[in-house]
């Protein structure tokens, strides 16, 4: 998967979140995208996964030397962020089956392995919304993590976690992201310093 930047801006009403900003992301990387509140970090992982449109410039996306339409990107990108919902009326357990009968798990994974690597077999029983903020993020996680994606956007991953957790998510985007071009946006420095990159976005406002 290879991302390219050029001129991109974005504003909303007369406001210019980003501006002029060029830059290729190549798989394989797990890349930081960096920069304090505000700076534009959400927005520019919502135009790169097709969820906005720049308002100058362009973003080109292409996985094995061909373009990818944006209409194409949903196939080829998972990703969590704090505007993400799930289905708080589903059980765990019924949440990850739900998912991954949608979208393809990397190898070797099924949801009943994957409730051993989240550690929540305990809770796969339990609703969404009778779990803990913590174990939703873990369970959010895991739906862009174990897809068989080759772009993977990850949006402030760590935010609900505590230091265990935050332990297990390291561990675990080590271990899924090979092959795969990881962007993650976050304002902890301890998920940047996972990063092989990082991008800084200004605050333009
Ligand atoms: N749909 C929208 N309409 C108007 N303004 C918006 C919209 N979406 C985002 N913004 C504004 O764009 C700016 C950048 O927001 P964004 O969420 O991308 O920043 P961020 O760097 O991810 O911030 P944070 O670190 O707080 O998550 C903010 O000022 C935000 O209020």
């Amino acid at each position: 998967m290879n991302i390219s930047l050029r001129g991109l801006g974005k504003r909303f009403n007369r406001t210019w979140i980003l501006q002029d900003l060029d830059g290729d992301f190549n798989a394989p990387d797990l890349i930081g995208i960096a920069g304090q509140n505000g700076s534009g970090k959400s927005t520019l992982l919502r135009i790169i996964g097709g969820q906005l449109t720049p308002s100058r410039g362009e973003v080109r996306r292409e996985y094995r030397g061909q373009e990818i339409k944006v209409e194409d990107c949903y196939r080829y990108l998972s990703w969590t962020g704090p505007y993400l919902e799930l289905v708080e009326e589903l059980t765990v357990q019924e949440l990850l089956h739900f998912h991954f009968a949608l979208k393809p798990a990397l190898p070797g994974l099924d949801p009943a392995k994957m409730l051993e690597r989240l550690e929540l077999g305990f809770a796969k029983n339990r609703k969404l919304s009778d779990c803990s903020s913590g174990m939703r993020q873990r369970v959010l996680l895991a739906t862009a993590l174990y897809a068989s994606t080759p772009l993977v956007l990850l949006d402030e991953p760590t935010v609900t976690l505590d230091e265990k957790a935050k332990a297990w998510f390291y561990a675990e985007l080590d271990a899924c992201r090979a092959g795969r071009l990881v962007l993650l946006a976050s304002n902890d420095p301890e998920d940047l310093r996972h990063c092989g990159r990082i991008v800084a976005l200004n605050s333009t406002n």
